[in-house]
């Protein structure tokens, strides 16, 4: 088994440095006593030709470098020069706010987002890639025909992810992402564009403006979606009654197949935004059934995927 391999996907995705596999790092260092390991770990992660374009933070490989140097150290091996240069390079780097977080598909290709480094940024959360839409992103993977050849609308699409898989990797036949925040629209629209380089046949992308509390019948029939998607769009109950009233808009005009995918945090918000949609005559059903593990994220939260459909 190739250990440093583990290592790619979460330090790529930034994930938290707790959930890398270092106890296997620390036997394998205590039996070999040898550096061979931290060599290939480092040529998986920090030295790896997409770290040089899309890097992390130089915070995050900071702290990632100073973990494996607390392992070498305890283990008493020789020191390696490559992992103290890479250290030097990170050290003087200066703090940004924003960065580059890698998704590793199956097969080999990735998807490179510029994110937010905080959670919460110029009061919104569309500036980072949450963990509904890596489970949303798993599930198209899965259910490729859900896409292909179909006009797929995103509402809330925030930085990206999700769209630009299905756009890789479905074949939609036009894909449109949705926002609301100016700062989210442009970090959408420079990461559909950082992206697009390595399609081979790219369906037809539009990035606009939607915003749910003003949307109008006109604006959503000319969208004339076939597929609508949503990925972490209720968490907050004022907001819920303007999508509420939203998909109501989108299903007076056609029929499409909408899915929405939430992290229920505030079990309260969920069932409030189900019942919105109850009243409005909207019937759902939950989506049930695994899907495989693609992305390294935690799975500890309870997230739900429903399919909506007007009537009973
Ligand atoms: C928690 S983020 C989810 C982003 C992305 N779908 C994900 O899961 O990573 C919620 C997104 O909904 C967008 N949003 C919130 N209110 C909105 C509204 N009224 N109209 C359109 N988008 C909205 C935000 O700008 C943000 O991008």
């Amino acid at each position: 088994m190739d250990i440093s391999q583990d290592f790619q996907a979460p330090f790529f995705a930034m994930s938290r440095l707790l959930s890398f596999p270092w106890t296997f790092v620390e036997k394998d260092l205590e039996s070999n006593k040898s550096s061979e390991l931290i060599s290939d770990i480092l040529k998986q992660t920090c030295l790896h030709s997409l770290c040089r374009k899309f890097p992390p933070s130089a915070k995050y490989r900071k702290l990632f470098l100073s973990q494996l140097i607390k392992r070498q150290e305890a283990a008493g091996c020789d020191p390696l020069d490559e992992l103290y240069d890479a250290l030097a390079e990170v050290v003087g780097a200066e703090d940004t706010s924003e960065c580059y977080k890698s998704y590793l598909l199956p097969g080999g290709d990735s998807v490179s987002l510029r994110e937010s480094v905080a959670l919460i940024s110029d009061g919104t959360t569309g500036l980072v890639t949450w963990e509904a839409a890596l489970f949303l992103t798993e599930w198209a993977l899965e259910h490729r025909q859900a896409f292909s050849g179909r006009t797929v609308l995103e509402l809330g699409s925030g930085v990206g992810l999700t769209g630009i898989t299905i756009c890789r990797t479905c074949s939609p036949k036009r894909f449109v992402f949705s926002d609301c925040h100016p700062r989210v629209l442009q970090t959408l629209e420079d990461n559909v564009r950082l992206n697009a380089v390595t399609q081979r046949e790219p369906p037809p992308v539009t990035v606009q403006e939607l915003d749910w509390s003003t949307a109008t019948e006109e604006q959503v029939a000319r969208i004339e979606a076939d597929t609508v998607i949503a990925a972490d769009v209720v968490y907050d109950p004022e907001v819920a009654e303007s999508l509420v009233k939203l998909l109501n808009t989108i299903l007076s005009c056609s029929s499409p197949d909408i899915y929405i995918c939430s992290t229920v945090r505030n079990p309260e918000t969920y069932s409030g935004f189900k019942t919105q949609l109850q009243k409005a005559g909207i019937s759902h059903r939950v989506m049930t059934g695994a899907v495989s593990h693609v992305f390294p994220y935690s799975r500890g939260s309870a997230i739900e995927m429903i399919q909506l459909y007007r009537g009973l």
